[in-house]
């Protein structure tokens, strides 16, 4: 059966080859691309950024001039691609926090070029300044900008690096917030869908290919556009647009998008234990530098990007679940980042939290020495794979000035078992000691 396979994988090239085209075409014109949303219209102003599944762009409110981030992730038909982005906003939607991004709307229309569904995330723009995807050297007094893998490659061009103690409190406002994530409660009683009954992909397709397979019932999934309180945008009641169906979404921890089979709605005390905290932990799943926006203050972290959040505590009782799950890591987690459990996902094992301790562990070292500790090594220069140096953590420190402490710090993060590797609220604590030693 190639061909179906192969028109799934056509079809979503020329859906992102078609965004790519727009967004060429409207900054070459100088003219404005425009979507509309619930009735009112916004201006497409430029690409601010492009992942696997979808295009970020820079959008502005025709009437209020109001400027937002606007994510657009294509989901193509008879697809779990809907439910997919549903996951993504009520990820976005979960965690509060100064250092993790907030959603400000969000919103499901029909395609109106094809088949499909569009789902559109609103979220805070944050400035990036870049000059030919540089940003100015340093001593010009504009602040660092864009994510952290801009700073980094920032730095590589302008042959600098980052000062320890900046360095140092990038990492610990990306470890607050996964703190927030890891530490994540729920009121008790509630019940809370289990992670297993994600489908399974396969390592060989895309998630766009997958999401075919499965059929399209869940329109009611879809959340209803809403303004937040706190300077949040609100469509207000105007919907005189292809906003296919609407779903209210419940405040924060009613309505669960875990499973794909189901939504869960949890009911506060049900089982009499109504006003203790249970600690549902969730792992963000794809911490790297590209995913922390440095805000505009130039000095806040943001963590972005909750496409691959999950709950963290996933038990593998038998080998169709292991498999389930280093496809799903495939799929999801950015390689060169990934934790080596999840290359080789055991039976009997659980996961937890700590693959994104790796990832941290990942990520410090790359602030430092301008990429992950499993590029560039060794291994991989004489033609051995990233898994094999990571599944062995093979890496070592390029030669630097920076601290034994940093040193030990990201070490510790870098362990293959990740029972010896340190819990969040650790990796804070020694993050504030070598802080503490810089001053
Ligand atoms: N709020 C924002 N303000 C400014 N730029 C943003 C914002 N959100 C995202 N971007 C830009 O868009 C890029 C892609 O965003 P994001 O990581 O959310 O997309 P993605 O499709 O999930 O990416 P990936 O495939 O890497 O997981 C970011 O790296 C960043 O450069």
């Amino acid at each position: 059966m190639v061909f179906p396979q192969l028109l799934t994988v056509l079809d979503t090239l020329k859906d992102q080859a078609k965004d790519a085209v727009w967004a060429l075409t409207s900054c070459m014109c100088q003219q404005s691309a425009k979507v509309k949303i619930n009735g009112r219209t916004f201006n497409i102003i430029k690409v601010l950024g492009e992942g696997g599944f979808s295009f970020v762009y820079l959008a502005q409110d025709d009437i209020s001039g109001r400027q937002f981030a606007l994510k657009k992730i294509r989901c193509p038909t008879g697809s779990d691609a809907v439910k997919e982005a549903m996951r993504e906003v009520e990820a976005y939607r979960r965690f509060k926090h100064p250092n993790i991004i907030r959603i400000l709307d969000s919103a499901v229309v029909q395609d109106p070029e094809g088949e499909g569904k569009i789902v559109y995330l609103f979220l805070p723009l944050y400035k990036v300044r870049l000059f030919f995807g540089i940003r100015p050297r340093k001593g010009n007094n504009s602040p660092q900008r864009g994510n952290l893998q801009d700073a980094i490659n920032t730095h590589v061009v302008n042959r600098t690096h980052f000062a320890e103690q900046e360095m140092i409190r990038l990492f610990k406002g990306t470890c607050e917030a996964v703190r927030a994530m890891h530490d994540y409660h729920v009121k008790a009683g509630t019940n809370l869908p289990s992670n297993s009954s994600r489908p399974k992909p396969s390592s060989s397709r895309s998630r766009h290919e997958d999401d075919r397979r499965h059929s399209e019932d869940d329109d009611e999934m879809f959340p209803h556009p809403e303004g937040d309180g706190e300077d949040g945008y609100s469509y207000g009641s105007a919907v005189n647009v292809p906003l296919v169906t609407k779903h209210r979404m419940e405040d924060e921890g009613d309505v669960v998008f875990d499973g794909d089979e189901e939504i869960e709605h949890i009911q506060s005390g049900a089982n009499g234990n109504a006003g203790r905290n249970e600690h549902v932990p969730y792992a963000h799943r794809d911490l790297k530098p590209g995913n922390v926006m440095i805000a505009d203050d130039g000095v806040t972290p943001i963590l972005m990007d909750f496409g691959s959040t999950i709950r963290a505590r996933i038990n593998i009782e038998n080998r169709s679940q292991a498999l389930l799950q280093q496809d799903i890591a495939a799929e999801q987690s950015t390689m060169a980042y990934r934790a080596p459990e999840l290359f080789d996902v055991k039976t009997g094992v659980a996961l937890d939290d700590k693959v994104d301790i790796w990832s941290l562990g990942c990520t410090l070292f790359a602030l430092a020495y301008s990429h992950s500790p499993f590029e560039n090594t060794q291994t991989t220069e004489q033609g051995g794979s990233i898994a094999m140096a990571v599944l062995n953590a093979q890496y070592k420190h390029p030669n630097s000035a920076y601290s034994q402490g940093l040193k030990d710090l990201i070490d510790s993060m870098l362990k293959v078992n990740p029972k010896d590797r340190p819990d969040i609220h650790q990796v804070i604590s020694m993050t504030d000691r070598v802080l503490q030693t810089l001053m």
